[in-house]
Protein backbone atom coordinates (compact mmCIF):
# COMPACT_ATOMS: atom_id res chain seq x y z
CA UNK A 1 0.00 0.00 0.00
CA UNK A 2 1.85 3.34 -1.46
CA UNK A 3 2.68 5.19 1.91
CA UNK A 4 2.71 9.52 1.01
CA UNK A 5 5.94 10.42 1.60
CA UNK A 6 5.40 14.35 2.03
CA UNK A 7 7.31 14.90 5.42
CA UNK A 8 8.37 18.17 5.00
CA UNK A 9 4.72 19.64 3.70
CA UNK A 10 2.02 21.43 6.51
CA UNK A 11 -0.20 19.68 8.55
CA UNK A 12 -3.70 19.68 7.83
CA UNK A 13 -6.21 19.80 10.68
CA UNK A 14 -9.94 18.73 10.26
CA UNK A 15 -12.40 20.76 11.95
CA UNK A 16 -14.15 18.25 14.37
CA UNK A 17 -17.35 19.18 15.93
CA UNK A 18 -18.01 23.28 15.37
CA UNK A 19 -19.76 23.08 18.78
CA UNK A 20 -16.87 21.57 20.70
CA UNK A 21 -13.71 22.26 22.46
CA UNK A 22 -11.43 21.68 19.06
CA UNK A 23 -12.63 25.28 17.66
CA UNK A 24 -10.99 27.27 20.42
CA UNK A 25 -8.36 24.62 21.17
CA UNK A 26 -7.48 25.13 17.84
CA UNK A 27 -7.16 28.83 17.84
CA UNK A 28 -5.25 28.39 21.16
CA UNK A 29 -2.77 26.29 19.90
CA UNK A 30 -1.66 28.73 17.27
CA UNK A 31 0.37 31.33 19.44
CA UNK A 32 1.89 28.13 20.64
CA UNK A 33 2.95 26.83 17.58
CA UNK A 34 3.63 29.98 15.25
CA UNK A 35 7.12 29.97 16.54
CA UNK A 36 8.33 26.34 15.93
CA UNK A 37 10.47 25.65 13.69
CA UNK A 38 10.06 23.47 10.11
CA UNK A 39 5.67 23.47 11.57
CA UNK A 40 3.36 24.54 9.50
CA UNK A 41 -0.20 23.34 9.49
CA UNK A 42 -3.79 24.78 8.27
CA UNK A 43 -7.74 23.36 9.16
CA UNK A 44 -9.86 22.32 6.22
CA UNK A 45 -13.41 23.47 8.08
CA UNK A 46 -15.76 26.70 8.28
CA UNK A 47 -13.92 30.11 8.64
CA UNK A 48 -17.10 31.87 10.08
CA UNK A 49 -17.28 29.40 12.85
CA UNK A 50 -13.86 30.48 13.64
CA UNK A 51 -14.28 33.98 13.29
CA UNK A 52 -17.24 33.91 15.95
CA UNK A 53 -15.69 31.96 18.37
CA UNK A 54 -12.63 33.72 18.61
CA UNK A 55 -14.51 36.96 18.90
CA UNK A 56 -17.06 35.49 21.75
CA UNK A 57 -14.12 34.67 23.53
CA UNK A 58 -12.21 37.34 22.68
CA UNK A 59 -9.51 35.34 21.25
CA UNK A 60 -6.63 37.63 19.15
CA UNK A 61 -6.15 34.58 16.92
CA UNK A 62 -5.77 36.02 13.17
CA UNK A 63 -7.92 33.84 10.72
CA UNK A 64 -6.51 33.68 7.36
CA UNK A 65 -8.49 32.26 4.55
CA UNK A 66 -6.41 30.51 2.03
CA UNK A 67 -7.34 28.77 -1.80
CA UNK A 68 -4.25 25.86 -1.71
CA UNK A 69 -2.49 23.98 1.01
CA UNK A 70 0.51 25.12 -0.36
CA UNK A 71 0.43 28.16 0.72
CA UNK A 72 -0.09 27.59 4.60
CA UNK A 73 3.84 27.76 5.52
CA UNK A 74 3.81 31.40 4.63
CA UNK A 75 0.12 32.25 6.14
CA UNK A 76 0.73 30.54 9.33
CA UNK A 77 3.48 32.83 10.11
CA UNK A 78 0.49 35.65 10.03
CA UNK A 79 -2.18 33.54 11.18
CA UNK A 80 -4.56 30.30 11.46
CA UNK A 81 -4.71 29.05 7.83
CA UNK A 82 -8.20 28.10 7.27
CA UNK A 83 -9.55 26.89 3.54
CA UNK A 84 -13.01 26.70 3.58
CA UNK A 85 -15.08 23.12 3.18
CA UNK A 86 -18.01 24.60 1.71
CA UNK A 87 -20.81 24.53 5.23
CA UNK A 88 -21.44 27.53 6.88
CA UNK A 89 -23.46 27.93 10.35
CA UNK A 90 -24.40 29.70 12.90
CA UNK A 91 -23.11 27.52 15.77
CA UNK A 92 -23.63 28.38 19.55
CA UNK A 93 -20.80 26.83 21.53
CA UNK A 94 -21.48 23.84 23.69
CA UNK A 95 -24.38 23.30 21.42
CA UNK A 96 -24.31 20.45 19.43
CA UNK A 97 -26.33 20.97 16.06
CA UNK A 98 -27.24 18.21 14.26
CA UNK A 99 -26.82 20.10 11.01
CA UNK A 100 -23.21 20.26 11.41
CA UNK A 101 -22.59 16.12 10.67
CA UNK A 102 -22.16 16.84 6.95
CA UNK A 103 -19.59 19.52 7.35
CA UNK A 104 -17.52 17.31 10.10
CA UNK A 105 -17.45 14.39 7.74
CA UNK A 106 -15.98 16.59 4.76
CA UNK A 107 -13.45 18.23 6.78
CA UNK A 108 -12.00 14.63 7.24
CA UNK A 109 -12.62 13.86 3.57
CA UNK A 110 -10.92 16.68 2.27
CA UNK A 111 -7.83 16.02 4.83
CA UNK A 112 -7.55 12.58 4.18
CA UNK A 113 -7.78 13.73 0.16
CA UNK A 114 -4.69 16.55 0.82
CA UNK A 115 -2.36 13.87 2.52
CA UNK A 116 -3.02 11.81 -0.05
CA UNK A 117 -2.07 13.67 -2.61
CA UNK A 118 1.04 14.62 -1.22
CA UNK A 119 -0.35 18.48 -0.35
CA UNK A 120 -0.14 17.54 3.40
CA UNK A 121 2.11 15.22 5.54
CA UNK A 122 -0.08 14.06 8.27
CA UNK A 123 -3.94 14.89 9.64
CA UNK A 124 -4.78 15.62 12.96
CA UNK A 125 -8.48 15.52 13.86
CA UNK A 126 -10.29 17.37 16.04
CA UNK A 127 -12.91 15.98 18.34
CA UNK A 128 -15.89 14.75 16.68
CA UNK A 129 -19.44 13.29 18.73
CA UNK A 130 -20.24 10.10 17.46
CA UNK A 131 -23.82 10.04 18.64
CA UNK A 132 -24.25 13.38 17.01
CA UNK A 133 -22.65 11.82 13.52
CA UNK A 134 -24.84 8.19 14.33
CA UNK A 135 -28.00 10.19 14.34
CA UNK A 136 -27.02 11.64 10.87
CA UNK A 137 -26.51 8.21 9.30
CA UNK A 138 -22.76 7.88 9.93
CA UNK A 139 -22.12 4.02 10.33
CA UNK A 140 -18.69 3.93 11.24
CA UNK A 141 -17.78 3.89 15.27
CA UNK A 142 -15.25 6.59 15.10
CA UNK A 143 -12.68 8.70 13.01
CA UNK A 144 -10.71 4.98 13.49
CA UNK A 145 -12.69 2.98 11.14
CA UNK A 146 -13.91 5.89 9.26
CA UNK A 147 -10.24 6.84 8.57
CA UNK A 148 -9.64 2.85 7.21
CA UNK A 149 -12.37 3.05 4.96
CA UNK A 150 -11.14 6.50 3.15
CA UNK A 151 -8.11 5.03 2.66
CA UNK A 152 -9.47 1.60 1.31
CA UNK A 153 -11.05 3.63 -1.12
CA UNK A 154 -7.81 5.69 -1.99
CA UNK A 155 -6.34 2.61 -2.64
CA UNK A 156 -8.93 0.66 -4.45
CA UNK A 157 -8.63 -2.21 -2.47
CA UNK A 158 -10.07 -3.53 1.17
CA UNK A 159 -9.77 -0.90 3.80
CA UNK A 160 -6.79 -1.49 6.19
CA UNK A 161 -7.19 -3.02 9.93
CA UNK A 162 -7.02 0.03 11.80
CA UNK A 163 -5.10 0.18 15.18
CA UNK A 164 -5.96 3.03 17.84
CA UNK A 165 -2.94 3.53 19.99
CA UNK A 166 -2.45 5.95 23.05
CA UNK A 167 0.83 7.97 23.28
CA UNK A 168 1.31 9.59 26.47
CA UNK A 169 2.65 9.48 30.15
CA UNK A 170 5.88 7.63 28.87
CA UNK A 171 3.56 4.84 27.65
CA UNK A 172 2.57 3.72 23.94
CA UNK A 173 -0.33 1.48 24.23
CA UNK A 174 -2.12 0.01 21.27
CA UNK A 175 -5.71 -1.55 21.37
CA UNK A 176 -6.28 -5.32 20.18
CA UNK A 177 -10.02 -4.12 19.96
CA UNK A 178 -11.77 -0.60 20.20
CA UNK A 179 -15.13 0.41 20.05
CA UNK A 180 -17.05 -2.66 21.17
CA UNK A 181 -18.98 -3.90 24.17
CA UNK A 182 -16.91 -5.52 26.91
CA UNK A 183 -18.67 -8.62 26.88
CA UNK A 184 -17.76 -9.44 23.23
CA UNK A 185 -13.98 -8.79 23.79
CA UNK A 186 -13.25 -12.29 24.13
CA UNK A 187 -15.21 -13.91 21.12
CA UNK A 188 -13.41 -10.92 18.83
CA UNK A 189 -9.67 -12.14 20.16
CA UNK A 190 -8.60 -14.26 17.71
CA UNK A 191 -5.32 -15.54 17.17
CA UNK A 192 -5.05 -14.50 13.39
CA UNK A 193 -6.54 -10.33 14.58
CA UNK A 194 -3.45 -10.31 17.53
CA UNK A 195 -1.35 -11.25 15.30
CA UNK A 196 -1.87 -8.61 12.76
CA UNK A 197 -2.13 -5.91 15.70
CA UNK A 198 1.44 -6.74 16.89
CA UNK A 199 2.69 -7.21 13.94
CA UNK A 200 1.03 -3.04 13.09
CA UNK A 201 2.46 -2.02 16.08
CA UNK A 202 5.90 -3.76 15.95
CA UNK A 203 6.20 -2.09 12.41
CA UNK A 204 4.88 1.47 13.74
CA UNK A 205 7.00 1.67 16.48
CA UNK A 206 9.91 1.61 13.90
CA UNK A 207 8.63 3.48 11.04
CA UNK A 208 6.99 6.11 12.94
CA UNK A 209 8.76 6.30 16.36
CA UNK A 210 11.88 5.74 15.11
CA UNK A 211 13.11 2.78 17.53
CA UNK A 212 15.46 0.45 16.26
CA UNK A 213 14.75 -2.80 17.76
CA UNK A 214 11.55 -2.34 19.10
CA UNK A 215 10.40 -4.67 22.83
CA UNK A 216 6.58 -5.31 22.71
CA UNK A 217 4.70 -6.21 25.53
CA UNK A 218 1.72 -8.12 25.47
CA UNK A 219 -1.06 -7.47 27.96
CA UNK A 220 -2.96 -10.03 29.35
CA UNK A 221 -6.89 -10.50 29.28
CA UNK A 222 -7.78 -12.08 32.77
CA UNK A 223 -6.89 -11.37 36.24
CA UNK A 224 -2.71 -12.81 36.58
CA UNK A 225 -2.80 -13.19 32.75
CA UNK A 226 -4.86 -16.51 33.16
CA UNK A 227 -2.95 -17.95 36.09
CA UNK A 228 -2.01 -20.61 33.85
CA UNK A 229 -5.14 -21.11 32.39
CA UNK A 230 -6.76 -21.04 35.64
CA UNK A 231 -8.36 -18.01 35.23
CA UNK A 232 -10.18 -18.22 31.84
CA UNK A 233 -8.78 -19.69 28.44
CA UNK A 234 -7.36 -16.94 26.35
CA UNK A 235 -4.05 -16.22 27.27
CA UNK A 236 -2.86 -19.51 27.09
CA UNK A 237 -4.89 -20.48 23.80
CA UNK A 238 -5.00 -16.70 22.06
CA UNK A 239 -2.30 -15.07 23.46
CA UNK A 240 0.63 -17.64 23.31
CA UNK A 241 0.40 -18.72 20.53
CA UNK A 242 0.78 -15.39 18.72
CA UNK A 243 3.90 -14.44 21.14
CA UNK A 244 5.38 -17.76 20.49
CA UNK A 245 5.52 -16.95 16.57
CA UNK A 246 6.86 -13.86 16.88
CA UNK A 247 9.51 -14.95 19.05
CA UNK A 248 10.57 -17.51 16.76
CA UNK A 249 10.90 -15.15 13.78
CA UNK A 250 13.59 -13.43 16.51
CA UNK A 251 11.01 -10.75 17.43
CA UNK A 252 11.66 -9.25 21.08
CA UNK A 253 7.47 -9.32 21.97
CA UNK A 254 6.94 -10.14 25.93
CA UNK A 255 3.96 -11.78 27.45
CA UNK A 256 0.98 -12.39 28.15
CA UNK A 257 1.84 -10.18 30.87
CA UNK A 258 -0.87 -9.10 33.81
CA UNK A 259 -2.58 -6.21 33.21
CA UNK A 260 -2.05 -4.93 36.71
CA UNK A 261 1.77 -4.62 36.64
CA UNK A 262 2.66 -4.12 32.60
CA UNK A 263 2.34 -0.28 32.45
CA UNK A 264 4.55 -0.22 35.29
CA UNK A 265 7.63 -2.89 33.68
CA UNK A 266 6.43 -0.16 30.57
CA UNK A 267 7.24 3.06 32.63
CA UNK A 268 10.43 1.47 33.52
CA UNK A 269 12.03 0.94 30.28
CA UNK A 270 10.62 -2.64 30.20
CA UNK A 271 9.03 -1.87 26.71
CA UNK A 272 8.93 0.34 24.16
CA UNK A 273 5.30 -0.18 23.40
CA UNK A 274 1.85 -2.00 24.82
CA UNK A 275 -0.53 -4.24 23.06
CA UNK A 276 -3.90 -4.12 25.86
CA UNK A 277 -6.54 -6.10 24.71
CA UNK A 278 -9.71 -4.03 25.11
CA UNK A 279 -10.51 -0.14 25.05
CA UNK A 280 -10.72 1.47 28.72
CA UNK A 281 -7.91 -1.33 29.33
CA UNK A 282 -5.32 0.31 27.33
CA UNK A 283 -7.09 3.48 28.05
CA UNK A 284 -7.56 4.33 31.55
CA UNK A 285 -3.50 4.57 32.38
CA UNK A 286 -2.16 6.63 29.58
CA UNK A 287 -5.22 9.35 30.32
CA UNK A 288 -4.70 8.92 33.90
CA UNK A 289 -1.46 9.67 33.97
CA UNK A 290 -1.59 12.08 30.96
CA UNK A 291 -5.27 13.52 30.15
CA UNK A 292 -4.18 16.65 28.66
CA UNK A 293 -0.52 15.17 27.13
CA UNK A 294 -1.92 12.23 25.45
CA UNK A 295 -2.64 11.61 21.60
CA UNK A 296 -4.61 9.56 20.44
CA UNK A 297 -2.45 7.75 16.98
CA UNK A 298 -4.18 5.77 14.33
CA UNK A 299 -1.40 3.12 12.73
CA UNK A 300 -2.01 0.54 10.53
CA UNK A 301 -3.39 3.27 7.90
CA UNK A 302 -1.22 4.61 4.74
CA UNK A 303 -1.01 8.18 6.17
CA UNK A 304 -0.66 9.46 9.79
CA UNK A 305 -3.12 10.56 11.64
CA UNK A 306 -3.35 11.81 15.21
CA UNK A 307 -6.05 13.51 17.50
CA UNK A 308 -6.33 14.80 21.00
CA UNK A 309 -7.23 12.61 23.79
CA UNK A 310 -10.28 14.24 24.54
CA UNK A 311 -13.70 14.93 23.15
CA UNK A 312 -15.81 17.15 21.75
CA UNK A 313 -16.14 18.54 25.64
CA UNK A 314 -18.83 20.80 25.24
CA UNK A 315 -19.20 22.26 28.62
CA UNK A 316 -15.93 23.53 28.86
CA UNK A 317 -16.28 25.04 25.24
CA UNK A 318 -19.59 26.38 26.25
CA UNK A 319 -17.60 28.74 28.91
CA UNK A 320 -14.50 29.14 26.40
CA UNK A 321 -12.50 27.39 29.19
CA UNK A 322 -10.07 25.00 27.31
CA UNK A 323 -7.35 23.84 27.11
CA UNK A 324 -5.07 22.68 24.29
CA UNK A 325 -2.41 20.89 24.98
CA UNK A 326 -3.55 17.41 23.95
CA UNK A 327 -4.36 19.41 20.41
CA UNK A 328 -0.55 20.59 20.76
CA UNK A 329 0.76 16.86 21.39
CA UNK A 330 -1.09 15.63 18.82
CA UNK A 331 0.38 18.07 16.05
CA UNK A 332 3.86 18.07 17.15
CA UNK A 333 3.81 14.02 17.23
CA UNK A 334 2.08 13.86 13.90
CA UNK A 335 5.22 15.98 12.61
CA UNK A 336 7.81 13.80 14.47
CA UNK A 337 5.73 10.62 12.72
CA UNK A 338 5.26 11.92 9.13
CA UNK A 339 9.52 13.00 9.40
CA UNK A 340 10.34 9.54 10.45
CA UNK A 341 7.96 7.94 8.31
CA UNK A 342 8.79 10.08 5.08
CA UNK A 343 12.82 8.56 6.16
CA UNK A 344 11.89 5.54 5.43
CA UNK A 345 10.42 5.57 1.30
N1 LIG B 1 -10.74 12.28 19.68
C1 LIG B 1 -12.07 12.23 19.58
O1 LIG B 1 -12.68 12.52 18.54
C2 LIG B 1 -12.85 11.83 20.80
C3 LIG B 1 -12.20 11.32 21.93
C4 LIG B 1 -13.00 10.94 23.02
C5 LIG B 1 -14.38 11.11 22.97
N2 LIG B 1 -14.95 11.62 21.85
C6 LIG B 1 -16.39 11.88 21.76
O2 LIG B 1 -16.66 13.15 22.41
C7 LIG B 1 -17.98 13.14 22.96
C8 LIG B 1 -17.94 13.55 24.43
O3 LIG B 1 -17.17 12.56 25.08
P1 LIG B 1 -16.88 12.60 26.66
O4 LIG B 1 -17.78 13.62 27.31
O5 LIG B 1 -16.88 11.18 27.12
O6 LIG B 1 -15.40 13.09 26.79
P2 LIG B 1 -14.78 14.53 26.65
O7 LIG B 1 -13.33 14.39 26.57
O8 LIG B 1 -15.46 15.29 25.56
O9 LIG B 1 -15.16 15.30 28.03
C9 LIG B 1 -14.76 14.77 29.30
C10 LIG B 1 -14.58 15.96 30.26
O10 LIG B 1 -13.36 16.63 29.92
C11 LIG B 1 -13.61 17.98 29.58
N3 LIG B 1 -12.75 18.37 28.46
C12 LIG B 1 -12.55 17.65 27.33
N4 LIG B 1 -11.69 18.29 26.52
C13 LIG B 1 -11.35 19.44 27.16
C14 LIG B 1 -10.47 20.52 26.83
N5 LIG B 1 -9.76 20.53 25.68
N6 LIG B 1 -10.36 21.54 27.71
C15 LIG B 1 -11.04 21.53 28.86
N7 LIG B 1 -11.89 20.54 29.25
C16 LIG B 1 -12.02 19.49 28.39
C17 LIG B 1 -15.06 18.01 29.18
O11 LIG B 1 -15.59 19.30 29.30
C18 LIG B 1 -15.69 17.01 30.13
O12 LIG B 1 -15.94 17.62 31.37
C19 LIG B 1 -18.52 11.72 22.72
O13 LIG B 1 -19.33 11.71 21.57
C20 LIG B 1 -17.27 10.89 22.47
O14 LIG B 1 -17.51 9.78 21.64
C21 LIG B 1 -14.23 11.98 20.77
N1 LIG C 1 -11.41 6.20 22.32
C1 LIG C 1 -10.91 7.35 21.61
C2 LIG C 1 -10.21 8.27 22.58
O1 LIG C 1 -10.51 8.21 23.77
O2 LIG C 1 -9.42 9.09 22.11
C3 LIG C 1 -12.01 8.14 20.97
O3 LIG C 1 -13.23 7.49 20.99
C4 LIG C 1 -11.63 8.60 19.61
O4 LIG C 1 -11.95 7.60 18.65
P1 LIG C 1 -11.78 7.99 17.11
O5 LIG C 1 -10.40 8.60 16.97
O6 LIG C 1 -11.93 6.66 16.41
O7 LIG C 1 -12.89 8.98 16.78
Amino acid sequence: MKRPSSGDKPLVLTQGDPAGVGILTTLNAWPVLRESRHLALYLRGDTKVFQDTARRFSCKTPIVEIGHPDEACVAFRDGLPIIPSGETLDITPGKADPRSAAGIITSIKQAVGDVWDGHASAVVTNPISKNLLYAAGFKFPGHTEFLAHLAGELTNGPAPLPIMMLVGGGLKVALATIHIPLMTVAAHLTQDLLHEVCEITVDALKHDFGVETPVLGVCGLNPHAGEAGTIGSEDEDVIVPVIEQFKARGLSVVGPRPGDTIFHESLNGAYDGVVAMYHDQGLIPVKTLDIWGGVNVTLGLPFVRTSPDHGTGYDAAAQGKVRCESLISAIKLAKSMAQNRSKQT
